[in-house]
């Protein structure tokens, strides 16, 4: 038969599955997942503490059990606020948990008013949900799919709809005190709510801290760890899809390839951390040079390419000289002292029903014919570019 104790049980079944589900989840050391994993103890210290009604003095079985339980959705909100990266308001809970501890004392020991103590969890539970669903529904982040948030604080706002609907219950008893209430068919409907809603949130919490591990893994893959530019794969990926829209629309589509000249004496006479910074260098100032719209990706070592969508050979030409200009005036400056360098671009437009690897040889080859004749310099490969061309005054 469906009894409290048996809703009890189930609950703390759940919420140990819930603990050993984030458990595994700990070394991850993403925000949010320890507080959450607390959450889900204490739900568990909770009900066993309100399990223990007449074998141990009320106040554990009533006043710390229902603390507890407090500290349980505290702990949820906090780990939410900690996962989306926003302060947990630690004191404004505690405060809340303080002021439930007050309520509860004075409700048992003063007036023994069962609606009153239920009505004081229910409010202090429901506040805490509705601030769960605002959080998630405000700091969701913009770059990630909106299911699970959006599914969390439903959820949420289910459980604070719960918890009013419960606390209104109790308060609209004829027998107030009589314990025998909390086996009417309206409580223990809501207890079956309650006692669903708090590991489906963990899951909705499981849901997204996969979906900020496959973030950081796609994140991991798409960019270059040292420079932050793109990937080589991410770069040839953006590359094909810009290749099918450039065939769509009819625009233009050009490819820098460009190499920092002479790298290896900036290794020898700064050493590597001084050649790494002079790669980051390269990178910050490139990107604050181009559009959003044009790509920046990292090809291997001191060689780089930058994607420029709707830009002819002219227009590519021009770009790669302001550049290279740019880096030429470009002093770095760091731990291993100053340095200055140059750099050396091939410039290749894309070509009806050219692949990206045809393109990119193209894009290479001026590189290396602008290496031959002296480095510092951009040239394109296309022939009928070549008088737009401007070599270097070196
Ligand atoms: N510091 C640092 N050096 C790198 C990195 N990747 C490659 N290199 C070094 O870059 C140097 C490239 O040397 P080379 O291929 O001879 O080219 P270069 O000296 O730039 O000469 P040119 O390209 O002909 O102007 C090698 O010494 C590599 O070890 C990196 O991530 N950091």
């Amino acid at each position: 038969m469906l009894t409290p104790a048996s809703i009890l049980i189930t609950t703390v079944l759940l919420s140990l599955a819930m603990v050993l589900v984030l458990g595994s989840l700990l070394r991850a050391e993403m925000a949010g997942v320890r507080e959450w994993f607390t959450s889900n103890l204490a739900v568990i210290g909770g009900l066993l503490l309100l399990g223990l009604r007449g074998l141990v003095p009320d106040f554990f079985s009533i006043v710390a059990a229902n603390l507890v339980l407090a500290l349980s959705t505290a702990c949820y909100y906090a780990g939410c606020a900690r996962f989306l990266g926003r302060p947990p308001h630690w004191l404004r809970l505690a405060a809340g948990i303080g002021a439930l501890a007050l309520a509860l004392t004075i409700w048992l020991y003063i007036d023994d008013n069962i609606p009153l103590r239920v009505l004081a969890t229910t409010t202090y539970t429901g506040i805490v949900c509705v601030a769960v669903a605002v959080l998630l529904l405000r700091h969701r982040p913009s770059t990630r799919r909106r299911y699970n948030y959006w599914f969390a604080a439903a959820l949420a706002l289910i459980f604070a709809l719960c918890q009013v609907a419960r606390g209104i219950h109790f308060i609209m008893l004829p027998l107030p005190s009589d314990p025998l209430i909390f086996h009417s068919t309206w409580n223990m409907a809501l207890l079956i709510v309650g006692a669903v809603i708090m590991p489906a949130m963990t899951m909705v919490a499981v849901m997204m801290i996969h979906d900020a591990m496959l973030a950081a893994a796609e994140d991991a893959a798409n960019h270059d760890h040292m420079t932050g530019a793109l990937s080589r794969k991410r770069l040839e990926t953006l590359a094909r899809e810009q290749i099918a829209n450039a065939v769509k629309a009819g625009r233009p589509l050009s490819l820098l390839i460009i190499d920092l000249d002479h790298f290896k004496h900036i290794n020898d006479n700064h050493g590597h951390a001084g050649g790494d910074t002079v790669l980051r260098e390269f990178v910050r100032m490139t990107r604050a040079s181009l559009r959003d719209s044009d790509a920046l990706g990292r090809m291997g070592g001191e060689e780089f390419a930058v994607l420029l969508p709707d830009t002819d050979t002219a227009g590519a030409l021009r770009i790669a000289e302001r550049l290279r200009e740019q880096t030429k005036m470009q002093l770095v400056i760091g731990a291993f002292g100053e340095c200055r360098y140059s750099i050396s671009a091939g410039v290749a437009s894309w070509r009806t029903g050219e692949t990206f690897d045809r393109l990119s040889m193209r894009a290479d080859r001026a590189l290396y014919t602008a290496k031959s004749a002296g480095r510092n310099r951009v040239l394109p490969d296309d022939v009928q570019a070549v008088d737009q061309a401007m070599p270097a005054t070196v």
